[in-house]
């Protein structure tokens, strides 16, 4: 445990570049592994989520090799290739990266044993067991299908019309990467639609793939299985998820100008530039280009003064991780912020509705925590003074670690450690910028983080 406190002090203001996203970093090797020849990839986020990505590709017969900042070259074995692990694939704290990965091994007619830490152990991951069942994979699993649990694919998966019950890319993106390896169409329905990486992947790694969209917004993503991928040049942009950080630390503590570059703005992915424009914050968008295939921009934010806002449902799946640091946010905002749609905060890496809710209440902030739902009501008294339980969770940590920085008192975080499951060198960025983050216990001036 490696408890951090967050002080309020003095106005952020500088030029940052946050880590590559994490979503592109873990397709990044996925793709590159069943590609036949070499995948180049810059700027992978190296974070512990993504490198035990990497460690289940080797596992499984690719070779990734490691250069400088983020370069990395992976040689893939081609769809159908995958060789059986001789060791239990370890995926940390990385819903992510062991949600696709069951789906990518479980149509390969091999037998894998996935584990985790403690927090993805608790996750559900009969959502994405449900389809590979389906396909013809054995699952050996405990009650309730969580980690640890054995699969074994079948000598030839049956490709499957599956519409996914809850908004999720991950299940959706584990029924395209099982339907890779079975003969035929592979057809996923998404009522609502969630981050489409992983098509524009498929895509750009020449995947023969037909996608419809109904008027209210449902998409049909039809895949032709066995395909020969060929390897594709990836440049990972910056992680907006990470970059919600600086931005919401930036609008809350007075006085502050930061500018963040090279954010990737997939509208996938925008839902918390929407909302914090709503209630009034003052971004831009800078030198916006493509790269990639993606829109990116440097974000220019200044501190700003927020009113609540209702954030409807439909929003949620574009800024599902996002809920937690906007939680900051309303805390120093006018007036009550409603936050609707929120059953699959219940299970990220904690309980997050739960967690950000009892944080708040440690914390002096006025709230209301519903089955699907979170109000926050801004500036009602002094915020700060408390310690906040991570519980496992990098979100939470950072968020309450933003909080804190602009409260009227110091927050504590349990443990900071965690933050490295998505966003290595977050304290240090965040001191670049001004930020007095240390070790708790340590008084002001020592021991910088
Ligand atoms: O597909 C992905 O890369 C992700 C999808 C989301 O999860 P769900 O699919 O469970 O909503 C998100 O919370 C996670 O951080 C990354
Ligand atoms: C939910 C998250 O990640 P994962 O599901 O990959 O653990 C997250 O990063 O907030």
């Amino acid at each position: 445990m490696r408890p951090l406190t967050a002080r309020p002090g003095s106005a952020l203001s500088g030029r940052v570049a946050v880590p590559g996203d994490k979503s592109i970093s873990h397709r990044a090797l996925i793709f590159g592994a069943l590609a036949i020849g070499e995948t180049a990839i810059d700027g992978l986020l190296q974070s512990e989520d993504v490198l035990c990505t990497a460690a289940a590709m080797r596992a499984l017969g690719a070779t990734v090799v490691a250069g400088e900042n983020g370069s990395y070259k992976v040689h893939g074995v081609g769809v159908g290739g995958l060789m059986e692990p001789e060791t239990p694939l370890d995926f940390g704290n990385s819903g992510t990266g062991a949600r696709l990965a069951l789906g990518l091994i479980g149509t390969h007619p091999l037998a894998a044993v996935f584990l985790g830490d403690a927090s993805l152990s608790r996750r559900p991951m009969g959502r994405v067991l449900e389809p590979l069942r389906a396909m013809g994979t054995e699952v050996i699993a405990r009650d309730g299908d969580r980690l640890p649990l054995a699969i074994r694919g079948p000598k030839t998966a049956i490709p499957l019309e599956y519409r996914v019950p809850v908004p999720s890319a991950q299940v959706k993106s584990a029924v395209l990467l099982a339907g890779l390896n079975a003969p035929g169409i592979t057809t996923v329905i998404e009522p609502v639609a969630t981050r489409d990486h992983t098509e524009r992947m498929l895509e750009g790694f020449g995947a023969d793939l037909d996608i419809t969209v109904e008027d209210d917004g449902a998409r049909t993503i039809r895949l032709v299985g066995q395909p020969k991928l060929k390897p594709q040049p990836v440049t990972v942009p910056g992680d907006p998820s990470s970059a919600a950080f600086p931005i919401v630390a930036a609008l809350i503590v007075p006085g502050s100008d930061v500018v963040v570059e090279n954010v990737m703005l997939n509208e996938s992915r925008t839902g918390l530039f929407t909302t914090l424009i709503e209630m009034g914050a003052d971004l831009s968008f800078e030198n916006e280009r493509v790269s990639g295939g993606e829109t990116i921009a440097d974000i220019h934010v200044r501190h700003s003064t927020l009113k609540g806002v209702t954030v409807p449902p439909d929003r949620a799946p574009s800024m599902i991780d996002e809920y937690p640091v906007l939680s900051a946010a309303a805390a120093f905002a006018d007036g009550q912020t409603m936050m609707e749609g929120l059953a699959e905060l219940r299970v990220k890496e904690s309980d997050r509705l739960a967690a950000v809710a009892a944080g708040l209440a440690a914390n002096g902030v006025t709230h209301e925590e519903g089955a699907d739902f979170l109000v926050v009501t801004g500036r009602t008294g002094d915020i700060g003074g408390g310690t906040v339980t991570t519980h496992l969770d990098h979100r939470i940590a950072m968020s309450f670690l933003v909080l804190g920085l602009a409260a009227d008192r110091p927050v504590t975080v349990d443990d900071a450690g965690v933050i490295n499951t998505s966003f290595p060198g977050f304290a240090d960025l965040m001191a670049g910028l001004g930020a007095d983050l240390e070790p708790a216990g340590n008084t002001a001036g020592e021991a910088k983080a």
